[in-house]
This record gives structure tokens, sequence and C-alpha cells, in this order.
């Protein structure tokens, strides 16, 4: 901070890269207990992100990243999120792995509201209204790409991050329970789920469901960023019978405590994290870092200049070959 106690407001950052990025969802729209040491409003190819970037410090030393999905003041629905410039954006700073937050519905008797679950699978209920890859669309028109999405969550920092989370609400919030290897819904809304529909997805082997998901994870593993979702359970959406279907107001209830319970999980991850992705030979960075070089289809000579352009602010290796 500034000694006028103002954030500098800054459009493009020249400290060292910053290796880990928050998305914070419903309820998480700030870091609370970190010190902000900077605002920046990175323009990228494909638009401005939700929300400013927040560049906060560590006492560590560490400076960390953090976004509002919907912007800081809800105002950005689930379909209508720039996904591309969100994850373009904490790319560009230099991320290497996204601790991504959302408030879910439960799909499971047992993952209980202020639940905690850390997925490992994703079932597309998305409609195909946003835009879902950096190739082959916009400007990028003429390239073509199929990154490997077949464990969608980073498989080295998954197990990790579930460890930490447990450990630490064991401390702060006893009562809370932690899920790991769960399957999240990903529809499209604005409207909850009809009942069929949420007990369609309990047959499919949906255990949780939100909005969010998609495209956000399959954009960080083309931006080669290991990505993990921790979900927070609001609700038990439209399923059980003898319940009310899941509204607003319910999942307000549980936001409140679901957010608090995220801050200390987040002060908990952030410099463990860090410390393992600031190893370029680490698994989690090393097992991600140019796979997209083997996932473009097109041949470089048939690619167009502006893609190339466009692509580079991702992939700084891109427009060279
Ligand atoms: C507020 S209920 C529906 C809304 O909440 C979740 O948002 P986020 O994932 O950003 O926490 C869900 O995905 C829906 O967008
Ligand atoms: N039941 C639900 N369906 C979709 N997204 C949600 N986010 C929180 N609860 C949800």
């Amino acid at each position: 901070m500034a000694s006028n106690g103002q954030v500098p407001q800054l459009t493009g950052w020249t400290g060292s890269p910053i290796l880990v990025g928050v998305i914070g969802g419903s309820g998480l729209y700030k870091l609370d207990n970190i010190q902000v040491v900077a605002e920046v409003s990175v323009s990228t190819p494909w638009g401005a992100p939700s929300s400013p970037v927040t560049i906060a410090a560590l006492p560590s030393g560490v400076h960390v990243a953090f976004l509002a999905r919907h912007g800081r003041t809800h105002s950005i629905t689930p379909s209508a999120v720039p996904a591309l410039a969100n994850i373009a954006a904490l790319k560009h700073l230099g991320v290497r792995a996204i601790l991504a937050f959302s408030a879910v519905g439960s799909l499971r008797e047992e993952i209980r509201p202020k639940d905690f679950v850390i997925p490992s699978q994703i079932i597309d209920r998305t409609k195909g209204v946003r835009r879902a890859t950096f190739f082959g669309e916009g400007n990028e028109t003429g390239v073509v790409a199929h990154a490997g999405f077949g464990d969608p969550f980073s498989e080295e920092l998954r197990g990790t991050v579930e460890d930490i989370v447990r450990e630490t609400l064991s401390q702060t919030n006893p009562s809370v329970q932690v899920h790991g290897n769960k399957t999240v819904v990903c529809m499209e809304g604005p409207q909850f789920s009809t009942r069929a529909e949420s007990l369609m997805y309990r047959a499919w082997g949906g255990d949780i469901i939100n909005m969010s998901v998609l495209p956000e994870s399959k954009l960080a593993r083309e931006a080669e960023i290991a990505y993990v979702l921790i979900a927070t359970a609001t609700d038990y959406d439209a399923w059980r019978p003898a319940s009310a279907a899941v509204n607003v107001a319910e999942v307000l209830e549980s936001l409140k405590a679901n957010v608090a319970a995220s801050q200390h999980v987040t002060l908990a991850l952030l410099d463990r994290i860090n410390a393992l992705v600031c190893d370029d030979s680490s698994p989690a960075v090393a097992n991600i870092k140019d796979s997209m070089r083997m996932a473009i289809m097109t041949r470089p000579e048939f690619i167009p200049d502006i893609a190339k352009e466009n692509l580079r602010f991702l992939h700084p290796w891109f427009a060279r070959e």
C-alpha cells in the first residue's frame, strides 16, 4: 500500500512473476488478512477480466493474485463470466496454479451444506453459449488444438490441497467435513435445476453442482496452469423429495460461514502451494508445461498472424515457431 493509504492502481505488473492465483466465487470477493499491494487492470486479447487483479503480499513476502469471478459486486452472470480474459490475465502475471473457489449444491446426503469438496471429475451440462477455448474461435480462428482433459483438475496438486484444507478446517471449523474424489456437474443456469434434472445428475454419478467450473478449468488447461476447485456446499439442490428445492435465500444462509472458512483455508494454502510450483521441475509444473505444443494440429505456417500474436500473450513460444 502507498504511504497515503491508497492501493496503487496499475495497468501492468513489473514485479517478479506471481505463481499462485485465487479465483473467488459467490461471496468471496476479496482476500481478508492479506496485505494488498496493488490492483492491476490487465487488458488481454480477450478483453478485460471480471475485476482488476488484486496483488497481495503474504507475511513470507510471496505475492499472490486474486480475481472475483462475478466481479466485486456480483454483477456478472455465470454464462457471462469473461473466463478467457480471467485466465489470460492470471497467466500473463506468471500464474502457474489456480485455486478456484465455488459455491455448489450437494447431490449427496453425506455432503452437507457448509462441507468442502475437492472434486476430481466434471460433467458438462453447459449449453454451448460460453466460449470454451483459446483456439479456433474469434481472432484465433484457423488454429486448432485439442488439450487433454481426462483428468480436468491438477492431479499433482489436488491431493495436497485436500490435505491442507482438511488439516486447516479440523482446527478452525471442526464440524465441517472435507470430501475428495467427487464429480461436479456444471450447468448453464442462471435458474437452478428442476427436480427431475437433479435426480438425473445423481443417477449419472454427479456429487455436487455449480455453474462456474466450465469453461474456466478447460481454459486453465489450455493456458498450462494447474487448476484445483475448492467447492463449498450451500444447499441440497432439488433432489430431496421432502425438502424444498434450492433458492437463493438458502444459498446465502450457508455462504457467510463458507466464506469465513474459505478465508482460513486460503491463508493456509497460499505459501504451501507457492512452494510447490516455484520449482520448474516439480511435477505440478513440469507435467503441464509445454503440453499445448503437442496439442496443436495446425502447422505453424498455416496459422494466421493475428492468432499467433494473440496466443503469444498466453504462450510466449507461440509466434516464434
Ligand atoms: C449463488 S448460487 C449460484 C452461483 O453460485 C456459484 O457461483 P461460484 O461458482 O462463482 O461460487 C454457482 O456456480 C453459480 O454461479
Ligand atoms: N444447487 C445449485 N445449483 C447450481 N449452482 C449452485 N451453486 C450453489 N448451489 C447451486
